[in-house]
């Protein structure tokens, strides 16, 4: 519980928290408000002193002043309905009366080409919508009573021309958002695919609006929705009742949203609104309109709150709205409007997306009476006795609206959520679900501004100082010998400790604290490729480190070694290698390769390299936002499925469960140094420097190194057990590194960074240097499992080519085309991926921003 002070914004110990935007639904409405009429909602509670009736907050100002920010227009009214359904009615006599004449058979009555009716344009008298200055902050909703699954053909296709009517003139009266109520049924395919049809001919039509499908959760027993229809009025038999099953299916309204989404081709104006009541679909009474268009969903919120699995479903949809009907309220022991711990807690979680869904409350006033008769201004300064008690008691002023029970109850809510965590902050928040295309820092040169980011970031470094005070200490309770010992000098107590891409330094200065701790004497040599880095490392050794660090500019894989203070002519080994080079997938950044060409300098067999190993690991997910997102960039970017994304995973669903002998991450491969035997340093010691005449471009066992980097590739075939149904977007990989694995001394804990979700809070918790990566999957994506009871083995391959250790061939763009992907068949996948390399083809600018980003937040 917080404490009043770190409420209020102008206090010091003020935490800020998730804003909740309020919208107002009122299931009777027929005609959209007027401009009094809306101005009363949005003020309906709102402080006395904050607004005037006549000029209200409209949508701006503090989120304490406003209660509701937004409100809900039907489209079209009941004139428009009864014209509708008096044409079908006139239609389908004349019909009568011609077949009649005719004396059709049957079959020729059933012949498609006979026309049918056709629904005239929109007039004055069939809506109370126009633009207006407020229309962006208007939810237009399309008319609930139109029934675009209908087996009936001519239902269809009138709900279709609705659809089509509605979504046009909201779109040209302004309207951002339009809401179409979703399938009232799932059972039939041919339905939803006539209604994933009839919303992507609306998306063009409406060509600037998103359009939000008001979806429930899950079709809860006995909540089915009773709105009339077009099919409940010219064909009971097609009623919501039809066909009604008493089993209950968790994600057949899932199953429709994926159909429709899928239809559309993840249109990014398509999205999702979620009602959370037990009424069904937000209803007008036959009239219910909300204005927007993309595709987004709006999902409606069940009454009882079901498993998580279908949470987490909904979690990763473009959500949109989430609808509360009043219902779904309970009276709290005071009388006053609550929900169950279980809403509460999904509604907390929902509020921290990067962009959190609006709540859009249904039926909770202020009540269509109140809103009918305007208030006489100058009444409101002489009310009755009655009312100005009455308005005293609720600090509101006469002739407003009373408070508004429910959006006070939202305002409680809003203030109880957790604060904003350090994990949570802005900037952190910006990076939800956002595709970033990984570092290269070895074929790139970074800039100071990407340095100072990772900087940023203690944890990582405090793990590394702790891995080197560790085998710093070790190295003295092992009594092992130092790398500086000469036959003149044979117990040096110097240690040989070389930083290698050093970058501007940080890892050096954490090396020279470890050993001022334990007191350890150490000669220290940093080397570093990148020449502007290097300048910024010169000036450090002289103003910080007391010119005590040997730096040297070159690749670490052309290094001579270290060569020994006092005795230059002598070039020695290195007791303690330290290096960050690792990616998001533990090796993409070619740390194993780098390692390679610097590991004949380790001592042996003494010396040891930090980080001592790394793995990868992966798991399936189900990412409609980013498949999105991939689809839209395509156009623009055709290898954007080709390229191992970074992003900081949200909105996912880990599809894959956790089961004996399948964890839902698995391992994929792991790398330690230093390699026992490596075949480049066979292949060096052979040819001396003119091994590097052998070097040709290309990759693994062709690239003429005499395969050379072949103890680099790596395969792995993992099975992962997905109990539910759903789809599969890509791969999320995420890497675990072992610093420092103690020698000494039972029961040591290894020291170990990790960014795995079920393990990073106990390795490194809070670190943030890294963000997992995303493999894409192109086309085809796998439905499982094929049956609602079964259990789903997802089996993927992954390759990791090795590629040749030439450094020309590294830094080379055009060597190879970065990993490559195929789909093999509906159940499995594999994918070959290149480290190292992906397409850049982005702007110098754009890489700046991506690639200071790219491991961390700007
Ligand atoms: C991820 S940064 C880490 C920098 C620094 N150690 C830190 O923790 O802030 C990797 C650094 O290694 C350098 N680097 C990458 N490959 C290298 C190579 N083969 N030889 C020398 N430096 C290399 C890059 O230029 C970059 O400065």
């Amino acid at each position: 519980m917080s404490s009043s002070g770190s409420l209020n914004p102008q206090s010091e110990s003020f935490e800020s928290r998730p804003t909740f935007y309020i919208g107002q639904h009122d299931s009777t409405r027929s005609e959209a408000l007027s401009d009094d009429q809306y101005a009363q909602v949005l003020n309906s509670g709102v402080s006395p002193s904050a607004v005037s009736l006549r000029a209200p907050v409209l949508g701006r100002g503090g989120a304490d002043q406003e209660q509701f920010r937004f409100v809900t227009a039907p489209i079209t009214n009941r004139h428009f309905f009864d014209r509708v359904v008096k044409l079908h009615r006139d239609y389908l006599r004349e019909r009568e009366e011609w077949v009649q004449q005719r004396g059709l058979t049957a079959s020729q009555q059933a012949n498609p080409s006979l026309p049918g009716p056709v629904v005239p344009t929109l007039t004055d008298e069939d809506t109370s919508l126009f633009p207006s200055n407020y229309i962006g902050s208007l939810a237009a909703y399309a008319s609930p009573w139109i029934d675009l699954c209908s087996p009936d053909p001519h239902v269809s296709s009138l709900s279709r021309q609705v659809l089509n009517l509605e979504a046009a003139y909201a779109n040209f009266c302004g309207a951002r958002t339009i809401i179409v109520p979703g399938p009232r049924q799932d059972d039939s395919s041919r339905g939803i695919a006539q209604y994933a049809r009839a919303i992507r001919e609306a998306l063009n039509v409406a060509n600037r609006a998103n359009i939000i499908i008001h979806m429930p959760m899950y079709r809860e027993p006995g909540l089915e929705e009773k709105a009339e229809t077009l099919s409940t009025i010219f064909g009971p038999e097609n009623g919501p009742e039809a066909g009604a099953k008493k089993e209950i299916d968790l994600f057949s309204a899932w199953d429709s949203w994926n159909t429709i989404r899928s239809m559309c081709n993840y249109s990014m104006r398509l999205f999702v609104g979620m009602l959370l009541d037990h009424l069904g679909p937000i209803q007008g009474g036959g009239r219910c309109f909300i204005s927007a268009a993309d595709l987004y969903t709006a999902i409606r919120i069940p009454r009882r709150v079901p498993e998580k699995a279908l949470q987490e479903r909904w979690f990763a949809e473009p959500l949109h709205y989430l609808t509360i009907g009043a219902e779904t309220f309970q009276p709290n022991r005071a009388g006053h409007p609550s929900l169950s711990k279980h809403h509460q807690d999904m509604i907390n979680r929902y509020m921290r997306l990067r962009n959190p869904p609006w709540l859009i409350l249904c039926d909770v006033g202020p009540r269509p009476e109140e809103l009918a008769v305007l208030p006489d201004p100058t009444a409101a300064e002489f009310p009755s006795l009655a009312e100005a008690n009455q308005a005293l008691r609720e600090n509101r002023r006469p002739h407003m609206p009373s408070l508004n029970a429910h959006v006070g109850y939202m305002k409680h809510l809003e203030r109880q959520q957790p604060p904003f965590s350090a994990m949570e902050t802005p900037a952190l928040m910006s990076f939800q679900d956002w595709l970033q295309p990984p570092l290269q820092p070895l074929a790139d040169n970074l800039e100071s501004a990407t340095y100072e980011v990772f900087e940023g970031d203690p944890v990582k470094y405090d793990q590394y100082e702790k891995a080197i005070t560790e085998a710093m200490i070790e190295w003295k309770d092992l009594k092992k010998p130092t790398s500086t010992a000469t036959p003149e000098n044979p117990s040096s107590p110097e240690l040989v400790v070389t930083v290698a891409g050093a970058g501007r330094g940080p890892l050096v200065t954490r090396a020279l604290r470890a050993a001022e701790k334990t007191g350890t004497p150490i000669q220290i040599w940093a080397l570093e490729k990148n020449q502007d880095a290097f300048v910024y490392l010169l000036r450090k050794n002289r103003l910080e480190w007391n010119n005590q660090v040997t730096l040297v500019k070159t690749d670490m894989r052309g290094w001579e070694g270290p060569r020994l203070k006092g005795r230059e002519d002598v070039i020695g080994k290195v007791d303690i290698l330290i290096t960050e080079l690792l990616g998001s997938f533990g090796d993409n950044e070619l740390s194993p390769e780098c390692l390679d060409g610097i590991q004949r300098h380790i001592a042996r067999p003494h010396g040891i390299s930090i980080p001592h190993s790394y793995t990868a690991h992966l798991s399936p997910i189900s990412t409609p936002r980013l498949f999105a997102d991939l689809s839209s960039r395509v156009v623009s970017d055709p290898n954007a499925f080709e390229t191992p994304w970074v992003v900081r995973l949200f909105a996912v669903d880990y599809v894959a469960q956790k089961v004996p002998g399948h964890p839902r991450f698995q391992q994929a491969w792991e790398f330690v140094h230093p390699v026992e035997v490596a075949r480049a340093d066979d292949f060096a010691a052979q040819h001396g420097k003119a091994a590097a005449r052998y070097v040709t471009g290309g990759v693994g066992s062709m690239s003429g190194a005499g395969g050379t980097n072949e103890h680099n590739a790596r395969h792995c075939h993992l099975t992962f057990v997905c109990p539910t149904r759903g789809v599969i977007h890509g791969l999320a990989g995420f890497f675990e590194s072992v610093l420092y694995a103690p020698q000494a001394g039972a029961g040591k804990e290894p020291v170990e960074i990790s960014i795995l979700p079920d393990q990073i809070d106990r390795k490194s918790k809070d670190m943030i240097s890294w963000f997992p990566i995303f493999f894409p999957l192109k086309v085809g994506f796998f439905r499982f499992p094929p049956s609602r009871d079964t259990k789903l083995d997802l089996q993927i391959t992954l390759c990791r080519r090795a590629r040749s250790t030439s450094r020309r061939t590294q830094n080379s763009r055009s060597a190879c085309g970065g990993k490559q992907m195929t789909e093999r068949c509906g159940t499995s996948g594999w994918w070959r991926y290149t480290p190292g390399l992906g397409p850049r083809r982005e702007s110098r600018s754009a890489r700046r921003i991506s690639t200071a980003a790219a491991r961390w937040p700007v």
